[in-house]
């Protein structure tokens, strides 16, 4: 029996890093996903075939890599497993070969880790023989993430895990009806800081100058919650200047790097609608009101578009 679980990725609109503190967020699934295949083995395993480790120690005895990078980069993996030996006693049971396919880079800002985690706890779990709900499948996935990364919120997970357009507030998750009048373009450029490493930058900030974080998180939050207003009732270009100002806002907290600022500004110039990054930061994905002079301009500067039309289903979990 072969388990595979799909998750959508997805393109934060408003309020990424102000949602870790409590500020509203909105963001949206894509077609872009990542499958997770769970199968039963003689041993635990994980493999990736887009992860690149960078430097590798081998035990040449055993013909093991031994490396930092490497459990590094298959911990909100091995997070999952630990979680589920921890809260089902499974501890010496059912070993499993776990298997991760992604036509996405690792850490673009579209939520890869999210769907990482989400993806193993639907297919592990189903695995093991729990029917899990949406709701505990987004809850334990939160867990998980910020065990592995320190700082987390709920949106990631939860977005991926429910589908569609979503506004996340103080814990709540509240699907939103956007009109199809209303469309965007997207991709990423390389990134250069994993997400985890540009929260703890943030933090950092705040810890430097609280009053001024204050400021520009209670800004940030004003713009999201008209950008919600703006966006169900089809206002595209209240939407794209409100994109505008909250790349502003990023940009003040130290999260955006220059080829970011050279595309928004740039893209700001040609006339397109709306832009700003999307995500963690530190280079990593980018969206606008949708617009052909945005994606020629991203390809232009080095980036690769996505598909950015929304999709509605979320996480979803077959057997094959
Ligand atoms: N295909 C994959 N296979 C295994 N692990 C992956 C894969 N894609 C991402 N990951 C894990 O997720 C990490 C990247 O997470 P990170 O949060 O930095 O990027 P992101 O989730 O794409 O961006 P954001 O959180 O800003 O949306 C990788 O370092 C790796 O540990
Ligand atoms: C930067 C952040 O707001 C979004 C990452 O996609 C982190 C989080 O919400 O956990
Ligand atoms: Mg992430």
């Amino acid at each position: 029996m072969i388990v595979e679980a799909e998750v959508p990725l997805k393109l934060t609109l408003f309020g990424e890093h102000a949602v870790v503190y409590g500020k509203p967020a909105i963001a949206y699934t894509v077609s872009e996903s990542i499958k997770v295949r769970v199968r039963e083995s003689e041993k635990f395993y994980v493999s990736s075939q887009n992860l690149q480790i960078k430097g590798v120690k081998v035990d040449l005895h055993e013909f093991k890599i031994e490396n930092d990078n490497v459990r590094k980069l298959i911990a909100y993996v091995t997070e999952v497993i630990n979680y589920f030996n921890e809260h089902y006693s499974y501890k010496d049971g059912k070993k499993a070969a776990i298997e991760i396919e992604s036509n996405v880079e690792p850490s673009v800002g579209l939520g890869t880790s999210a769907a990482v985690v989400v993806g193993t706890v639907a297919a592990y779990s189903r695995f093991l023989g729990l029917e899990l709900q949406k709701q505990e499948i987004a809850k334990i996935s939160h867990e998980v993430e910020l065990r592995v990364q320190g700082i987390a919120s709920i949106m990631d997970t939860h977005t991926e895990t429910y589908g569609g357009f979503v506004f996340i507030k103080e814990g709540k998750v509240e699907k939103l009806e956007v009109p199809p009048s209303i469309s965007f373009s997207a991709g990423y450029f390389r990134r250069i800081m994993t997400t985890a490493e540009m929260l703890r930058n943030v933090k950092s900030l705040k810890e430097k100058n609280p009053s001024l974080f204050t400021t520009l998180l209670d800004s940030i939050e004003k713009v999201t919650v008209e950008a919600r207003t703006a966006l169900t009732s089809g206002d595209a270009d209240r939407v794209g200047e409100l994109m505008y100002v909250n790349h502003g806002f990023l940009f003040s907290l130290g999260i955006t790097v220059p080829v970011l600022d050279q595309f928004v500004s740039m893209a700001r110039a040609s006339g397109v609608k709306g832009c700003k990054v999307s995500g963690g930061g530190g280079g990593g994905a980018v969206i606008c009101i949708k617009d052909q002079r945005a994606e020629l301009l991203l390809n232009a500067l080095g980036g690769k578009t996505i598909n950015a039309n929304p999709t509605f289903q979320g996480v979803t979990v077959k057997l094959i």
